[in-house]
């Protein structure tokens, strides 16, 4: 482990992740933590009440955490965290680009992947900021949990081992504890693809298909995200971990996951919603992860599916009818 310490930390998106990931930081008092915010009514509501009651009910934010709309602020830390959905990442970097020191560690706190693109986010913000240490952390965690201080755990994954590990040690605290991972493909595509398999599972569960239909999306959705880490160049190991079956597991079974209750939406009703009504990464996610399949020729029937059912290809029924009549294959 390397005992350089920061001396300031600053959480860009001041949503739910973002203020939940900005209060655990600041409740450990290791360092300054700033949450960067683009609304006044959020810093006006954190320094009169200590809450963001937009981003997280009745959650009280620790006194040291510090907020702001000023991005200036950001000269000022070594580690950011980039808290916005995937879709946001580029223009949020690129609008930020003056403010951030070089040699800054970047952190992207987002499950997802470019849709116009296909490219990772790590990749998408370094280009943007013209910066190499772009990292990524992702894993099981709710908001919520995290910000009330239940404990939590999740990966941070860095260009290097002993990067992740400075990261790693920065960010923890005693509710909160990260794994470092050298493996930055993995842990994306992990936190990425988990949010399609957990719109499946929701499918499954709305459509009452029942518990062994869930075990088995789980267990097949996880060897589709081997595949597609593996011809990425990640290590396809990676899935076993916090930011594959981990966050599979919680998002494919908790009713806090929006990607899960999208998806029970959609099985309930036999078709897609054309409206999410709230963030659901999966949504954006599937089309593209399915291209870039189709691409590489990774079989990826699972996601091939959840994709062709939000884009109105597919109704639910026939969906299953493909998943369960593909041809028989050895595990
Ligand atoms: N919620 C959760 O439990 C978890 C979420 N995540 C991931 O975190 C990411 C964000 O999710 P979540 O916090 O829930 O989403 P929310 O919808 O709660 O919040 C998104 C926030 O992003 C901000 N934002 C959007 N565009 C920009 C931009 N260009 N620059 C700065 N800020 C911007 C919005 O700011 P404004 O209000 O100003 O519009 C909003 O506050 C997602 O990828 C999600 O998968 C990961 C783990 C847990
Ligand atoms: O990623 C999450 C928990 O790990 C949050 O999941 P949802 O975006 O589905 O709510």
């Amino acid at each position: 482990m390397t005992a350089e310490t920061p001396k300031g930390i600053v959480v860009v998106g001041s949503g739910a992740f973002g203020t939940a990931l900005a209060a655990v930081a600041s409740a450990s008092d290791k360092v300054p933590v700033t949450l960067l915010t683009r609304r006044e009514s959020v810093v006006d509501d954190i320094k009169t009440s200590g809450r963001n009651d937009d981003a997280l009910p009745d959650i009280d934010l620790p006194q040291s955490l510090q907020v702001s709309i000023d991005p200036s602020v950001l000269e000022g830390a070594d580690i950011v965290l980039f808290a916005m959905p995937s879709q946001a990442q580029r223009e949020a970097a690129r609008s930020l680009f003056g403010f951030i020191r070089p040699g800054t560690d970047v952190v992207i706190c987002a499950k997802g992947i470019e849709r116009s693109s296909g490219r990772l986010l790590t990749d998408v913000v370094a280009e943007e900021l013209h910066l190499h240490n772009v990292a990524v952390l992702s894993g099981p965690g709710f908001a919520a949990d995290i910000a009330r201080g239940l404990p939590t755990a999740m990966a941070v994954a860095a260009e290097t081992m002993d990067r992740a590990a400075y990261l790693a040690e920065a960010l923890s605290s005693p509710t909160f504890r990260l794994y470092p991972s050298a493996d930055r493909i993995g842990v994306q595509l992990g936190g990425a693809l988990k949010n399609v398999l957990a719109i499946a599972c929701g499918i499954v569960e709305g459509a009452g298909l029942g518990d062994s239909a869930r075990a088995a999306l789980i267990s097949r959705g996880l060897a589709e995200m081997s595949r597609l880490i593996a011809a990425r160049g990640g290590d396809a190991e990676t899935v076993r971990g916090l930011s594959g079956l981990g966050d599979l597991v919680l998002t494919a079974t908790s009713h806090q996951s929006r990607n899960l209750r999208y998806g029970i939406a959609i099985g309930r009703e036999g078709r897609a919603r054309t409206e999410t009504g709230e963030l659901v990464e999966g949504a954006f996610a599937a089309s593209v992860a399915a291209s870039v399949a189709a691409e590489l020729g990774i079989e990826m029937p699972i996601t091939h599916a959840v994709a062709a059912i939000i884009d109105g290809r597919l109704d639910v029924k026939s969906a299953l009818e493909q998943l369960m009549t593909r041809p028989i294959r050895q595990e």
